[in-house]
């Protein structure tokens, strides 16, 4: 049975993810941390998923929560995640990010955290986008430069990072199976008079909007035609337990920086 820990308990996908440790076999809730402010601190954590009290009250102890666990599943803020690192190397314990937002030294943080502690980190934790990865690598190879690509987002009025983690991992994604460097060939949204588009651009578009989950399209348009590879997301559910699956996953491997490629078995699959 692997012993999780939920950071960031309170959270919108905190909530869903003690909800989905609680339904899955071969994992149990040993933990769930939120910051000391925290009004939930104290609260019992599946009392406040709905789920009903499974005697596992909110703390704030970082360390004493990794001790209990085998794996942490961490959805907060970059600078949580990052303060969380430490914790897990002492204990031991290993980490499932799914925090989106962090800058190239917060990511090389975590990469010398997978050193010493199992990590898996995806910006996106459900089957259906990260088979969505595998589906644009093969149309990028095949298109090539003869389209314009553009990812086009839609997320909630609460979410605080644009373009979303799972945008920038798609453009990655393009950009490599094209032989572009996206930190040169990016174009964050566009406004006034911005000349013709280059063909070797690839562009984000990014709304904010209601209660949507998360939707991406990413959209390779040529003269005559267009290919559109679509994903909507209509739960939380389904990060939540893609999350859960890969704790568990997790709790059988060697220390190292995993994916959910890793994780469902998609590493070199349709290349
Ligand atoms: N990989 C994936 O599949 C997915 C990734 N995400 C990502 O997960 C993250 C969380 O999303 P969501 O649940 O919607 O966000 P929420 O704001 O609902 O939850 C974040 C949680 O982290 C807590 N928190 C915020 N700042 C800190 C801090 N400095 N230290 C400790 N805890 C902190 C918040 O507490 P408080 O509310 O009190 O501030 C809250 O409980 C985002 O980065 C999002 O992009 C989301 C869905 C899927
Ligand atoms: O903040 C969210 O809600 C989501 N964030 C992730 C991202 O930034 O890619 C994944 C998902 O689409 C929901």
């Amino acid at each position: 049975m692997a012993r999780i820990g939920v950071t960031g308990a309170g959270g919108r996908m905190g909530r869903n993810l003690v909800t989905a440790v609680a339904a899955a076999d071969g994992a149990e809730l040993a933990a769930a941390v939120e910051h000391p402010d925290s009004e939930v601190i104290g609260t019992d954590a599946g009392t406040l998923a709905g789920e009903g009290a499974l005697g596992v009250p909110i703390g704030h102890d970082i360390e004493a929560a990794a001790a209990k666990c085998d794996v942490l599943i961490d959805f907060t803020r970059p600078e949580a995640t990052l303060a969380y690192l430490t914790a897990c190397q002492r204990a031991g314990c290993g980490l499932v990010i799914g925090t989106t937002g962090f800058d190239e030294a917060g990511k090389r943080a975590i990469a010398a955290t997978a050193e010493s502690v199992g990590v898996v980190f995806a910006p996106n934790m459900s089957a259906g986008v990260n088979l969505s990865l595998k589906l644009l690598e093969l149309a990028a190879r095949a298109l090539g430069d003869t389209v314009d690509v553009e990812v086009i987002e839609a997320h909630h009025r609460h979410k605080v990072d644009a373009p979303s983690g799972t945008a920038l991992r798609m453009g990655e994604v393009v950009a490599e199976a094209t032989g572009r460097d996206l930190s040169e060939h990016a174009i964050y949204g566009r406004h006034g008079h911005t000349g013709e588009r280059d063909r070797h651009t690839i562009g984000f578009e990014t709304i904010r909007a209601g209660d949507i989950v998360g939707e991406h399209t990413v959209l390779f348009a040529g003269d005559g035609e267009r290919l559109e590879i679509t994903h909507k997301a209509s739960s939380r559910q389904t990060f939540a337990s893609g999350a859960v699956r890969a704790a568990t996953w997790l709790a059988g491997q060697k220390p190292g920086l995993y994916d959910m490629e890793d994780v469902l078995g998609l590493r070199g699959a349709g290349g």
